[in-house]
């Protein structure tokens, strides 16, 4: 049987909406999946930890990585620095393991440029204000970096149908049921496409060789 290379899921949301919640739920019970740690100019919130929520780097080294070509996407969020790692996220996805991007809708759209075949989640809280209670209840960040974030909420919302899926993050276990679903579904059908095609370029073969 041919080997398959892990499928990328592109998650996004407005801040607070419920992605991080969400897609770590998921990973809970999917062992065989992994989220891609971004590199980042913000600070670390209480009991983040560099290397596991985020790489935390000052705003020269980022800049040095753009320099290198080192990011596979990157954009400017709430006033930091955001970037995905190209070889870590290659080399995971070689190895056949799914993986999920947290990023926002600027670099949802420089992945999909390269990597058509991506598939875009768009988290929906159902409504502002429930929103602005979960970023208030996350007890994570002040008054003014919450005013900032619910500024920006309904600018990323505007960029919702540029995704294949969206799910309104009401009721978190229905909400875990559908991302669920919808990842489940799209990697049976993606391991199924990459079975007939190497099946059919090995009879080729077969062919070609008698
Ligand atoms: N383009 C891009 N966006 C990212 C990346 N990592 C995180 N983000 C987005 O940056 C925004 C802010 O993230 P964060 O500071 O962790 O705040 P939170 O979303 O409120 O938890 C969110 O929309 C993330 O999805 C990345 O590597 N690239
Ligand atoms: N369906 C839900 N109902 C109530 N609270 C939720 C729900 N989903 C997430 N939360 C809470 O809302 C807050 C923001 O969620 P988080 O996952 O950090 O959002 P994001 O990663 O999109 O910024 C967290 O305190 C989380 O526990």
């Amino acid at each position: 049987m041919a080997e398959v290379t892990g499928n990328l899921f592109i998650v996004s949301a407005p801040s607070g909406a419920g992605k991080s919640s969400l897609i770590q739920a998921l990973l809970a019970q999917h062992a065989d999946m992994q989220v891609s740690v971004s590199h980042t100019t913000r600070a670390p919130r209480p009991g983040e930890q560099n290397g596991v929520h985020y790489h935390f780097v000052k705003v020269d080294d980022f800049k040095a990585r753009i320099a290198a070509g080192e990011f596979l996407e990157w954009a400017e969020v709430f006033g930091n620095y955001y970037g995905t790692s190209r070889t870590t996220l290659e080399h995971t996805l070689q190895q056949g393991i799914d993986v999920f991007l947290d990023i926002d809708w600027q670099g949802a759209r420089q992945i999909r440029q390269q990597l058509p075949d991506t598939i875009g989640i768009f988290i929906l809280p159902p409504s502002l204000s429930v929103l602005q209670q979960r970023l208030q209840s996350r007890g994570q960040d002040s008054a003014d970096i919450i005013a900032g974030r619910m500024s920006k909420a309904q600018d990323e919302m505007s960029h919702a149908d540029e995704y294949d899926y969206l799910i309104v993050n009401d009721d978190f276990q229905q909400a875990l049921l559908e991302l669920r679903s919808i990842v489940l579904c799209q990697r049976n059908r993606l391991i199924r496409q990459q079975q007939r095609q190497q099946d059919l370029l090995d009879q080729l073969l077969a062919k070609s060789t008698d």
